[in-house]
């Protein structure tokens, strides 16, 4: 089987993007990153998980402090907010339905999470496209609430055959499906050189890398166990092979 391939281009200007893969959006309820308006003109579907309509509305417009408020609201209209609905204020809610966004209230879902009904969302609203090709693209998964925090991870879990990347200011997680060659290529410019390679939900028997300075050769790791933590990237590629679905994570350089 072909190696399913990895990078964070999505973190560079548009003009040195290569247009390989296209993007998705979701932002949740956590302060937005500064490279957020980046990834919103990458994407070609926006998605707001409930409270995360109130961070687009209360935070866009401070990343653009030179520009009117409203301007600024004005150029980042959602597709669509889903969501419980109890966390997005109701005059949020009604100022961007009133520009065309659709507003999908599930509040009788209290047995899954808001990023996941976001997937959902997004992967029926993507499913005459090639689905393989898609990235979604999640911030304000990390750095809060632990229980949150491993909600996220767990829609990863959730959906092994989407590429989802959960987001903060400082690194991202995506997973590595099983029994497949990975070919990350790292963009020095905008990743590393902290890396991890954990496995979750299982443990793996056998992971073999190249590319970092703590390899693993048929290796074992689990919880309890050896799992690979403060790693760091060495080449332009770092290999993987497991026999479990590993997390992959990466710094961010701070964005300027
Ligand atoms: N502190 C946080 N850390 C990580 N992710 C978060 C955090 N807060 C919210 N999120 C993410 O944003 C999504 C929407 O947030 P929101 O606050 O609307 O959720 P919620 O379901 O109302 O949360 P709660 O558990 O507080 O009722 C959540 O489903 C979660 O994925
Ligand atoms: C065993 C169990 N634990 C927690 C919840 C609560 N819960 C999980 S997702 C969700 C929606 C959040 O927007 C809520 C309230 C549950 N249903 N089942």
């Amino acid at each position: 089987m072909d190696a399913m391939h990895h990078s964070a281009a999505f973190l560079l200007p548009s003009h040195l993007r290569p247009s390989s893969h296209s993007y998705a959006l979701v932002v949740l309820n956590q302060r937005l990153p500064e490279f957020a308006p980046l990834l919103w003109n990458h994407a070609c579907v926006r998605v707001c998980a409930d409270g995360g309509a109130n961070r687009l509305f209360d935070e866009m417009p401070r990343l653009f402090p030179d520009e009117e408020a409203s301007l600024v609201r004005s150029r980042y209209i959602p597709d669509a907010i889903k969501g419980d609905m109890d966390s997005v204020r109701t005059g949020v809610l009604e100022f961007y339905k009133g520009l065309g966004t659709k507003i999908v209230d599930e509040s009788h879902d209290q047995d899954t999470t808001d990023l996941h009904k976001c997937i959902i969302y997004l992967r029926d609203f993507t499913s005459g496209l090639d689905q393989s090709n898609l990235c979604i693209l999640v911030v304000g998964a990390l750095g809060g609430r632990f229980d949150h925090e491993v909600g996220n991870i767990n829609v990863l879990c959730r959906f092994p055959n989407m590429r989802i990347t959960l987001l903060s200011d400082d690194c991202l997680i995506h997973l590595l499906p099983k029994n497949r060659r990975h070919e990350i290529h790292i963009l020095p410019k905008v990743a590393g050189p902290h890396c991890g390679l954990i496995p979750i939900g299982m443990p793996s028997r056998s992971t073999t890398t190249t590319g970092l300075q703590w390899n693993l050769s048929d290796t074992e790791m689990k919880f309890g166990g050896l799992i690979s933590t403060s790693n760091i990237v060495k080449d332009d590629t770092v290999m993987v092979h497991s026999d479990a679905d590993l997390l992959w994570t990466i710094s961010i350089k701070k964005f300027t």
